[in-house]
């Protein structure tokens, strides 16, 4: 049976994976379209999906989707160009275990597939691993955490995809009367709208169509301890009624039964909007919105932790270093003036692959600008507008983008990117000397 499904449009780069991975002991399918996918997924599990962004007939977050209504946990990678970035952070949010930026390294994607398939819990945060941070908002983020952790308050986490919400979460229960009894973590994004009641408050047998034993929801599991509800948004208007019922009379009935179960549950929840605009459109019930919202943390985004940057590098490649038995201890120059100057959309998370990758290339103990991925410079250069009414200037950083931009989605066949950006190859050749694009 095969282990990790390839799914991948570009026929020579699935077969230079399809290789690689098989000789490092992975059975290996691959799938050139969501359509055939589709199939695939249907017909069997697989350990590992491994999936490209952009396909010929919709994006990986279609097939990422379709999985996870199905009730599929199997874990996903996303692979992106680095443009789509951004579209791969909202990825994780719909339940991907990770990304990978293209061009892809193979030691990296074995490293990334490793993590997933051989540990049981690849994203397990553990206590030593976490660091509180030096700067202003740091101070106010643990003072708030170490102030609400004491009480029984519900308490909503607020952040950007990968600022460690869920890191708080455990930290709020670690600090609390709570610590010694279950902290169980459920990602509402990642459950189907059908499985996400019986994954909450249980059922029993017969209940419907595929329940053949009895099974305990999660609040159970959780009982005397905290429920973390990672992507409360996501929960379908019925799911949220059975939820609010839950907080206000502790009880839950689980689907199929008429028993009411008692339960002693700390509801963490966390959300990347302001939820107040799903209330607005009645997606979210208000009242739930209040009884959760007794307690609010706002966890800022990297690019706004200032000092806290510096530290989280250095951590991060304490942490590589140890688990790729490596000894990186400087940075070069460049390289650290770019990872200062990126704006880390993915925030902590994309740091800790960014960094990771970055030991994995530096086995010589100084990481240069080289195991970086060479996108990071660019999307440095985008966002360096120039900040004055100088139209030309503008419209030549605007040009100058969409060249880098144009050539980095067609791997550089310039004949390819001329024809798109609808120039003739000398006036493309000669743009490329006046911006310095190699
Ligand atoms: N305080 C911290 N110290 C060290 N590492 C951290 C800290 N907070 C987060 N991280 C790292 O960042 C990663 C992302 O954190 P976490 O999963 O808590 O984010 P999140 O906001 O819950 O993400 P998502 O919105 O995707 O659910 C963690 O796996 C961890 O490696």
């Amino acid at each position: 049976m095969s282990q990790i499904l390839i799914i991948e449009d570009d026929a020579t780069f699935a077969q230079i994976i399809e290789g690689f991975l098989s000789k490092n002991n992975y059975v290996v399918e691959i799938a050139a379209d969501l359509n055939q996918a589709f199939k695939l997924v249907e017909k069997q599990e697989y350990k590992l999906l491994l999936i490209d962004y952009r396909l010929p007939d919709g994006t990986g977050l279609d097939l990422l989707k379709y999985v996870r209504n199905k009730g599929q946990q199997v874990p996903i990678i996303i692979m992106t160009s680095f443009n789509d970035v951004r579209t791969a952070v909202k990825s994780i949010q719909l339940g991907a275990f990770d990304y990978i930026t293209k061009p892809i390294n193979p030691d990296e994607l074995l490293m990334v597939i490793k993590g997933l398939l051989e540990k049981k819990e690849p994203q397990k945060t553990e206590n030593k691993d976490l660091i509180k941070g030096k700067s202003d908002v740091s101070d106010r983020l643990y003072a708030h955490i170490d102030l609400v952790a004491q009480t029984d308050m519900s308490v909503i986490i607020q952040g950007e995809s990968g600022t460690g919400k869920e890191f708080a979460a455990r930290t709020l229960h670690n600090e609390s009367k709570r610590k010694n009894k279950p902290f169980v973590a459920i990602d509402c994004g990642a459950l189907s709208k059908d499985l996400a009641a019986s994954e909450l408050f249980g059922h029993v047998k017969g209940a419907f169509t595929g329940a053949v034993n009895d099974k305990k929801g999660q609040f159970e599991m959780a009982n005397g301890g905290t429920l973390f509800l990672d992507e409360i948004g996501n929960l379908s208007y019925e799911v949220q009624i059975k939820l609010l019922r839950a907080l206000q009379e502790r009880v839950i009935q689980p689907l199929g039964s008429n028993k009411l179960i008692n339960v002693d549950v700390r509801i963490i929840v966390a959300t990347n909007d302001e939820l107040n605009n799903t209330m607005k459109t009645g997606e979210f019930r208000e009242d739930l919105y209040h009884r959760l919202n007794e307690f609010k943390i706002i966890i800022p985004p990297l690019r706004e932790r200032g000092k806290d940057l510096e530290l989280f590098i250095q951590h991060f490649i304490n942490i590589a270093n140890k688990e790729l038995n490596r000894n990186v201890s400087e940075i070069a120059a460049d390289a650290k003036a770019l990872l200062l100057k990126y704006d880390w959309p993915g925030n902590l998370r994309e740091l800790r692959n960014v960094i990771k990758r970055m030991v994995l290339l530096s086995p010589d103990g100084v990481a240069t600008i080289q195991s970086l991925p060479e996108e990071m410079t660019i999307a440095v250069e985008q966002v360096q507008l120039p900040n004055s009414s100088d139209l030309k200037a503008i419209n030549e950083v605007n040009e100058k983008n969409l060249i880098i931009e144009t050539l980095n989605k067609v791997k550089h066949n310039k004949s390819k990117a001329a024809k798109i950006l609808n120039i003739d190859r000398k006036t493309l050749y000669s743009k490329m000397e006046k911006y310095s694009i190699d």
